[in-house]
C-alpha cells in the first residue's frame, strides 16, 4: 500500500487552507512563533508513517506544506517523499505540532520515546483509531489534544477528517482544522462517544468502498465478462456516480431512483439490495463490527495507560 501511494499521482487539491488558517498562522509569524515551553520548535513532527501517516504526509505536501516543515519519527524505514527529515528517535525538545500516527497498539513505544521531558507540543493530534482523549492526555503532556479521524484519501486531497476534543480552546481548534482542511472535507464530532461511529463510517469506509468496486467487477466477471474488463468497468462506474452524487442537488436515493428506468433492468437489480433491506444490515452489521474493534482497542489502551 505504502508503495502504491508513492507512486499515486498526487493532484493539487481542490480544497485550500481556509482563509483563517492562513492568517492565524501570518499572526503567529509576526509573533515571533508561539511556544509552550523553551524548548518547543515550529514545524510538524509526525511520528509514524505507514500507511495513514504517509498518506497525510503526501496530502500536505501535494497542498504546498513545504517539505522541511514535517519531521517524520519512525523506527523502520518508510517510503517518504524527497525532502522530508526522517529520524528514527524523537529529536531533543517538542514540536509545535505532534502528530501521533502509530497504531494503537505502539502508543506505549512511543510514549517511552518522549517520557521525562519537559513541556510538551502546543498540539497534539492523533488519529489513532478508538485511544480517547483522557489516555492520550495521560502519554504526551500536550498543552491540547485533538483527535482526528481522516482516511486514506487524504494522500490526494480527497479525504474525510473528522475531529474531536474537548475543553480546547477555539485558536488550538482552528489550527488543527487548519492542518487538516487541505486533505479534504473535516467534520467535527459532538461527543467522543460518537467517535467510534465515524471511525468505522468513514475511517474505515474506504475499506468497504474498495472492496465494494472488486465485488461489482466479480459479479461483472460471473456474468461473462474477462476479468480485467470488468475491474475497470466497476471502478470507473464507481468514480463516475460517486463525481456526480457528490455535485448533484438530488440526494443518492433519488438518483438511483433516475437510473431504474419503470419496468427495466435496473429496478429489478435494486430489488435485490432493498429486499428485507439486505443492503442497510449487511452495511449495519460491517460498520457494526468495527465500531466494537474501536471500543475494544480503546479498551485496551485504557487498561494499558
Ligand atoms: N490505515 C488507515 O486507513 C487508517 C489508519 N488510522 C490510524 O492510523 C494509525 C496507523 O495506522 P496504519 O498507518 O494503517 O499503520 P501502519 O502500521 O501502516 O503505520 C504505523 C507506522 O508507525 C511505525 N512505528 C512503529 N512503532 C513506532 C514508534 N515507536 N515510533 C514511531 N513510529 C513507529 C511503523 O513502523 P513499522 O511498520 O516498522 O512497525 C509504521 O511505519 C493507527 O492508529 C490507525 O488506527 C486512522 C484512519 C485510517
Ligand atoms: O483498521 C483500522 O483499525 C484503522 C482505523 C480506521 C481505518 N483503519
Amino acid at each position: 500500500m505504502r508503495a502504491f501511494l508513492s507512486r499515486f499521482p498526487v493532484r493539487p487539491v481542490g480544497r485550500q487552507e481556509p482563509e483563517g488558517g492562513a492568517r492565524r498562522r501570518a499572526d503567529r509569524d509576526a509573533r515571533g512563533g508561539v511556544s509552550p515551553s523553551p524548548s518547543s520548535s515550529a514545524g510538524i513532527w509526525l511520528v509514524g508513517a505507514g500507511n495513514m501517516g504517509g498518506a497525510m504526509l503526501r496530502g500536505w505536501l501535494a497542498s504546498g506544506i513545504a517539505a522541511d516543515r514535517v519531521t517524520v519519527i519512525d523506527p523502520g524505514s518508510p517510503d517518504l517523499p524527497d525532502g522530508v527529515r526522517h529520524v528514527s528517535a524523537a529529536p531533543e525538545g517538542w514540536p509545535e505540532t505532534l502528530v501521533l500516527a502509530v497504531k494503537p497498539q505502539q502508543l506505549d513505544a512511543a510514549r517511552a520515546m518522549f517520557a521525562g521531558r519537559e513541556g510538551g507540543p502546543r498540539l497534539l493530534l492523533s488519529i489513532l483509531a478508538g485511544v480517547e482523549v483522557a489516555t492520550l492526555a495521560a502519554a504526551i503532556p500536550a498543552e491540547a489534544v485533538v483527535r482526528a479521524m481522516p482516511n486514506l484519501p487524504v494522500a490526494i486531497g480527497k479525504g474525510v477528517t473528522a475531529l474531536y476534543a474537548d475543553g480546547v480552546d477555539d485558536a488550538r481548534r482552528s489550527e488543527a482544522e487548519a492542518l487538516v482542511a487541505p486533505l479534504g472535507l473535516v467534520e467535527w464530532i459532538g461527543g467522543e462517544a460518537l467517535f467510534d461511529a465515524v471511525t468505522a463510517l468513514s475511517g474505515c469506509g474506504p475499506g468497504f468502498v474498495f472492496r465494494f468496486i472488486d465485488a461489482l467487477a466479480t459479479a461483472g466477471a460471473r456474468l461473462g465478462l474477462p476479468a480485467d474488463q470488468a475491474q475497470r468497468l466497476a471502478l470507473a462506474t464507481v468514480e463516475g456516480s460517486a463525481l456526480m452524487a457528490a455535485g448533484s442537488a438530488e440526494s443518492p436515493a433519488t438518483l438511483a431512483d433516475r437510473v431504474a428506468s419503470p419496468g427495466g433492468s435496473t429496478r429489478e437489480g435494486l430489488n435485490m439490495l432493498d429486499r428485507d433491506d439486505a443492503l442497510i444490515e449487511l452495511l449495519a452489521a460491517t460498520l457494526g463490527a468495527s465500531a466494537a474493534r474501536n471500543r475494544a482497542m480503546a479498551e485496551e489502551a485504557r487498561t494499558r495507560s
